[in-house]
């Protein structure tokens, strides 16, 4: 093991072991991590790592080991795939879901132990605007079948993933019966046996080469009435048309997948920050004090600001993604049971928070890339793969902005209630505040307090001045004789910006809460200054929220950037204990530089070497192409 590495894992002054036990959400489902990944993959002589021929095998072995669970699907598939994508991941988080939510009893036990499928609900000419999709699905009741068309080159399906040319089971968003309404339909297609049918390859991608993302244009093909997914809504044989309770229930896995990618992102920066911060400890470059030994890099204070900041947002966003799951079973199960009284604000949590923390994520892993230097910019540090495989989550399952805009409109709706005298609750309760001027800005002491609480509740300030700001632009916009529409378009900057205070918030208010529920003192403590690390940094990145919102004095804001340095150095010492209790396993980071034992450079050499171009001494092209070329000059 590398002197350093085994050095920073001296002096631990809390127990990583329980640190990961609460990761994980109890000993148990660390227990139970490991046994899928040591048992169940590692030491399966089935197992033939991450090779596309083991992907059947990964199918049956999860059929064969009931694996059902996503949490526990994701850890199987992360160790078989490491942090690559696999082809099948549409398959497991949204063609499956759709069958298990939108089914009624009898399409459920007919269609899901059976098939693998795709989602096609994006067209060439729609990804957000639903409602503005045009595939349509028209009812025969002579054949009791519904005619399913691309009526434009627009309308053609674009971006199902995963789809496979020999059969084609897919779920379909298709234009209604009704104005208003979206409907799903299980496609049954079997390939190449059905005319009227064009399907292919939408071509290169930025990355994502696992997923092979399609197209697929439909000439009046015809699939049978049952097809219609009728749990919620049902088309009889007569034609009548039942419509659903809302007709936002058809949305239903968009927000299960987005309550997904809450956690994911923090999954995906924990390991960013582990490569990094490994890293980080065995490099050492420069000097610090002239003559001395070259340090760590990770003693250099700008190396510490580039990392502890996102590696104390990993662990929020994990603790995040457990409160989003939490919130979506609860809520979902209600929905289940016929009450939608929580779907709103389900849908705005899980749209603000899936923008949120893929955004603060996407731009966290290039940050740890760039701090690896040229070694970071190595495909043997995994980081431009994880990097290529993360960025999309900014565009797929909602684009980020159009998120923040549905949260934003939550928020407006909830600012009106407390306008009109409403008393709110959930998480908008704060805003109750705003209307009693109860938020009106404490006298800051001299000093910052730094009290976790009491951020949090500068932060609930910042989110709810930003909330009213975005309202009065409204008003302001409908005063000039903007029509209710350009009113709000004329506020859409404004209104971004308190989705995201407001996300802000909320995350650091779990943060909080998951630090007040740690019994054991030593993770209680590093629990509690990573998360005082992550309000301060982001006071510092807002300070003119704060100051605006009367929280911050012109006169505190040094005290600010001082107090991140002393969180810094507080830090310092525990960052590499930190990033083992993610738990990841070599095999699963496949990163040269974020290995356990920190024996990055004897690693890299055999990487390089192992490479096919370094197979023989000399290249073939040299004889092949240079070595003639030569021979004539
Ligand atoms: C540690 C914790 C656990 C970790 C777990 C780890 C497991 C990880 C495993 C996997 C996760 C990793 C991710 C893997 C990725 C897989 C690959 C993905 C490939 C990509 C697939 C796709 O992209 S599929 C296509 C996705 N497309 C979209 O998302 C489309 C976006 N557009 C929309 O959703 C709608 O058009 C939009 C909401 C923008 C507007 O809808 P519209 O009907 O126009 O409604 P609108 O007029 O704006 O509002 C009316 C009214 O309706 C309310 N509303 C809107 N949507 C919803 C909803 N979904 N639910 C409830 N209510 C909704 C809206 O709020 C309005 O309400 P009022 O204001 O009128 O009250
Ligand atoms: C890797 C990948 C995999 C995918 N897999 C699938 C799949 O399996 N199945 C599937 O159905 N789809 C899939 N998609 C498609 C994906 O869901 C859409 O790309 C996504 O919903 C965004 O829609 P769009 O592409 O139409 O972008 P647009 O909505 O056209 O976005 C373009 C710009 O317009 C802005 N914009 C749009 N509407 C508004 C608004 N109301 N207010 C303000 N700004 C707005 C956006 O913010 C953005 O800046 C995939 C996409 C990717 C990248």
């Amino acid at each position: 093991m590398n002197p350093d590495i085994l050095r920073e894992r001296q002096n631990a002054t809390f127990d990583i072991e329980k640190l990961t036990n609460i990761l994980d959400g109890g000993a148990e489902r660390t227990n139970r991590r490991r046994e899928i990944r040591e048992v169940l993959v590692l030491n399966d002589p089935d197992f033939d790592y991450g090779t596309p021929t083991s992907l059947p095998t990964m199918i049956l072995k999860l059929r064969e080991y009931g694996i059902s669970d996503p949490v526990e699907i994701n850890w199987y598939k992360s160790m078989y795939w490491g942090t690559g994508r696999e082809a099948l991941g549409l398959h497991y988080v949204m063609f499956l879901p759709t069958l298990y939510t939108q089914c009624d009893s009898e399409q459920f036990n007919k269609w899901v132990p059976l098939i693998i499928g795709t989602y096609a609900q994006t067209e060439m000419g729609h990804g957000t605007h639903l409602r503005g999709l045009e595939t349509t699905a028209t009812f025969d009741p002579a054949t009791q079948e519904f005619v399913m068309h691309s009526p434009t080159v627009t309308s053609i399906k674009w971006w199902p993933g995963g789809r496979n040319p020999l059969f084609l089971p897919l779920i379909f968003l298709s234009i209604p019966l009704s104005a208003s309404l979206f409907d799903l339909f299980l496609s049954g297609f079997a390939l190449p046996t059905c005319s009227g049918i064009v399907i292919g390859d939408i071509g290169p991608k930025f990355g994502f080469d696992a997923v092979d993302n399609g197209y697929l244009k439909l000439e009046h093909v015809r699939i049978p009435r049952e097809n219609m997914l009728m749990k919620y809504a049902q088309v009889k044989p007569d034609g009548s048309y039942v419509k659903p309770l809302s007709s936002k229930l058809t949305y239903g896995t968009m927000v299960f997948i987005r309550s997904l990618i809450v956690g994911n992102a923090g999954i995906v920066l924990s390991q960013c920050c582990t490569i990094a911060i490994r890293y980080s400890a065995v490099r050492h470059q420069s000097e610090i004090r002239a003559g001395e030994a070259e340090p760590q890099i990770l003693d250099y204070q700008t190396q510490q600001h580039k990392l502890f900041p996102l590696l104390a947002t990993a662990y929020a966003f994990l603790f995040a993604g457990q409160y989003m799951i939490d919130t979506y079973n609860r809520i979902s199960g209600d929905i289940n049971q016929g009450d939608l009284s929580e779907m709103p604000e389900l849908h705005a949590l899980s749209a603000g928070l899936k923008a949120f923390t893929t955004w603060t994520a996407n731009t966290g892993i290039e940050v740890c890339r760039m701090s690896c230097g040229g070694h970071g910019y190595s495909r043997s540090s995994a980081l431009p793969d994880i990097y290529v495989e993360f960025t999309p989550s900014c565009t797929y399952e909602g684009e980020n902005t159009v998120m923040m805009l549905q949260t934003a409109r939550f928020l407006m709706k909830s600012y009106r209630q407390v306008q009109a005298g409403q008393q709110l609750s959930g998480a908008v309760s704060y805003l109750n505040k705003v209307h009693h001027r109860v938020m009106a800005p404490q006298a800051v002491s001299s000093q910052l307090d730094l009290n976790l609480n009491t951020l949090v509740d500068l932060y609930e300030i910042r989110a709810a001045m930003l909330v009213e700001l975005a309202a009065q632009s409204i008003q302001q916009e409908s005063a000039r004789g903007k029509c209710q529409e350009d009113s709000w378009n004329n506020s859409t900057i404004d209104l971004v910006r308190a989705s995201d205070a407001h996300c802000h918030y909320m995350v650091l208010k779990m943060f909080r809460d998951k630090v007040d529920q740690i019994e054991d003192p030593g993770v209680h403590s590093v629990m509690s200054t990573l998360a005082h690390l992550y309000a301060i940094h982001g006071m510092g990145n807002f300070t003119g929220d704060f100051l605006q919102a009367g929280v911050l004095t012109g006169a505190q804001v040094p005290s600010v950037s001082k107090c991140l340095k002393g969180l810094l150095a507080e830090v310092r010492p525990s960052a590499v204990l930190l990033v083992d209790a993610f738990d990841h396993h070599d095999k699963m980071l496949n990163s040269v530089l974020g290995r356990h034992d920190g024996n990055v450079y004897e690693a890299m050499f055999e990487w390089a070497r192992s490479s096919p171009l370094n197979r023989t001494e000399v290249h073939e092209s040299f004889h092949k192409h240079l070595k003639p070329l030569q021979a004539k000059l």
